[in-house]
């Protein structure tokens, strides 16, 4: 592995940052991951040379106790990309704990990494800042209504440090929607998620890399969030 500066991926130990984060490995990029639980995933980034550092955001002194563990493994950083996320329906009874939880989660951690690491990113070369929303802010969500506000809240920290880092850090987003089920996912409602988009299918982690290469790649794109959401826009 060369010895370029790491792209930090949060909540990779799992599915769409697990995979990015092999991506890039198999490109000699070196990577730096958060968990919050031990999963086999982690072993095998372990293996391939990643750092796998815990974090837990649901409250600030996880986030601080994180950042002080990013600067103890590195001086530089290629890129940041905000992965991690809870994602859990509205409850009864828990509806201002949960709020709590999804803006520490997808906005506070985010912002005050941002904050605390962007010193990490200003050593020249190509920097990046990628959040990783979901399409759903654009309608909103009945029974995710805290997640959609929070991730719409992400979108709007993506328009505000894309001004304020320009032009030495590019930070754009990319708004996923249906990308991958989740094993406790019944049939009828994947039916019914797959129904929700023009294109109609389950596609996999691989068009998050992609929308992810072309961010980090591309020297004239920054405050955009990309929709990769099948069309569902259009239904
Ligand atoms: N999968 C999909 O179809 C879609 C995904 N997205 C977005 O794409 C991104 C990746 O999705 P996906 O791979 O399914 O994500 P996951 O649901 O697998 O979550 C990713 C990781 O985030 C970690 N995480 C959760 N809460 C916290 C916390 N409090 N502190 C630190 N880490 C935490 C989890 O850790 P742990 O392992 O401990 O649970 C998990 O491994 C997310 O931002 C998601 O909102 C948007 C639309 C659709
Ligand atoms: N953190 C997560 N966020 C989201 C997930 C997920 O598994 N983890 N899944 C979705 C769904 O795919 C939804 O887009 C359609 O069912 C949304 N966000």
């Amino acid at each position: 592995m060369d010895h370029r500066a790491p792209i930090l991926i949060t909540g990779a130990s799992q599915r769409i940052g697990l995979y990015c984060a092999q991506r890039l490995l198999d490109e000699g990029q070196p990577v730096i991951v958060s968990y919050r639980r031990e999963r086999e995933g982690l072993d095998i980034l372990r293996q391939r040379g990643a750092i796998t550092l815990h974090a837990d955001f649901s409250d600030n002194a996880g986030i601080f106790a994180f950042i002080e563990r990013i600067k103890a493994h590195t001086d530089q950083l290629r890129a940041i990309v905000h992965n991690a996320s809870d994602w859990h329906a509205d409850e009864a009874g828990q509806q201002a704990a949960a709020f709590q939880h999804m803006f520490q989660v997808h906005m506070q951690a985010p912002y005050l990494i941002n904050l605390h690491c962007a010193g990490l990113l200003r050593h020249g070369g190509a920097a990046d800042i990628v959040h990783i929303s979901d399409d759903v802010t654009h309608k909103g969500s009945r029974k995710h209504i805290a997640y959609a506000a929070s991730k719409a809240g992400l979108e709007n920290l993506t328009l505000s440090f894309a001004a304020d880092l320009a032009p030495a850090i590019k930070v754009n987003g990319i708004a996923p929607a249906l990308i991958q089920f989740n094993p406790q996912d019944d049939d009828e409602y994947r039916r019914r998620a797959l129904a929700k988009s023009a294109l109609g299918i389950e596609p996999g982690p691989q068009v998050i890399y992609q929308a992810l290469r072309y961010l980090l790649d591309t020297p004239y794109v920054t405050g955009t969030t990309l929709a990769v959401n099948g069309g569902r826009h259009l239904i």
